[in-house]
């Protein structure tokens, strides 16, 4: 078996782009501030000597210090699908262009992955949410990696300050729920960014974090009555019962600059793709000899 998380999100939520404050050769430090998803996982596996691996799959990227295992850049860059005379796509078109292409030539994705068990890769995606609400290249890219042995889970970000009040929250918990539905995956959901909530704003969000309806519709302002709010107050009611009944969209907060919350979804998520299992066995069956006096 072999371990994957699909980082997926908007654009500017914090899966990966910049690897500027990263430099793998240096010695762990538990106090230096990563600044994006991927590299603060990275970082934390090179403290807990635990290799994880990442793979750009963001034809868009422009640069960064750290050599990821595979880059899709080297078959297909966004730039030769607008500068083509026959293509000329804009950047979006273009995006979508690259992922298809990349499916069609997935024998090259393979070669490069390789076929060491146990690998563990953050699949850094870009951040246009097209392609995971409803387009069907990425959910196709998924099946690949499965066929490849992949135990794999989507991990969406959302920056946390877009989430702070009732109506914003319930959007983002929307977009959360059309990508879960679209890429039918174990899927966690992070709030990213908690750093920079204010004490205040962070007593405010927490009220959302367990699936409370009532906290979420009662913070968005719905008094006076007239034809607008009476609709808007019965579609954020059958919004919010649809959000609870499934209890189907949690977020976890995510704090890049506290290494506990580091360690904690990356634990949580570790349960989710069932990393870690094999070895759990492994030391029970052990112990369990080792009781029997063998
Ligand atoms: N303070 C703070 N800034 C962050 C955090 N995560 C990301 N950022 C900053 O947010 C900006 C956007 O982050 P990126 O990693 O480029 O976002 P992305 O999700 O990869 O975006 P696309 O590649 O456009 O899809 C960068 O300037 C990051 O340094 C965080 O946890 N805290
Ligand atoms: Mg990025």
């Amino acid at each position: 078996m072999r371990y994957a998380q699909l980082v997926i999100g908007p654009a500017g939520s914090g899966k990966v782009t910049q690897f500027s404050t990263f430099d793998s050769s240096s010695v762990p430090s538990k106090s230096r501030f990563q600044s994006t998803y991927c590299s603060a996982l990275v970082q934390h596996g090179i403290d807990a000597k635990r290799a994880i691996e990442v793979v750009n799959l963001d034809p868009a990227a422009e640069h960064f210090d750290y050599q990821p295992m595979v880059d899709i850049r080297e078959l297909i860059h966004v730039q030769d699908t607008m500068e083509d005379e026959e293509l000329h796509f804009g950047p979006n078109g273009g995006l979508v262009f690259c992922i298809e292409y990349l499916l069609e030539n997935s024998d090259w994705l393979r070669d490069k992955l390789g076929e060491d068990e146990d690998d563990y890769i953050l699949f850094d995606c870009p951040g246009q949410i097209e392609l995971y609400t409803h387009l069907t290249a990425v959910k196709k890219l998924v099946k690949q990696l499965q066929d490849w042995n992949f135990n794999i889970c989507s991990v969406f970000l959302v920056d946390v300050q877009f989430m702070t009040d009732g109506a914003k929250f319930l959007s983002g918990t929307m977009a959360a729920l059309s990508v879960m539905v679209n890429l039918e995956l174990p899927h966690v959901n992070l709030l990213s960014k908690m750093d920079l909530l204010s004490k205040g704003a962070r007593k405010r969000l927490e009220r959302f974090l367990e699936p409370d309806t009532h906290a979420i519709l009662g913070d968005i302002d719905l008094s006076g009555s007239n034809a607008f709010n009476d609709k808007y107050k019965k579609l954020s009611e059958a919004i919010g019962g649809l959000i609870e009944n499934y209890s189907l969209v949690r977020f976890l907060p995510l704090n890049l600059k506290d290494q506990e919350s580091v360690s904690d979804i990356l634990v949580t998520i570790d349960n989710v793709i069932q990393y870690g299992e094999d070895q759990d066995i492994r030391t029970r069956d052990f112990e369990e000899a080792d009781d029997d006096g063998d």
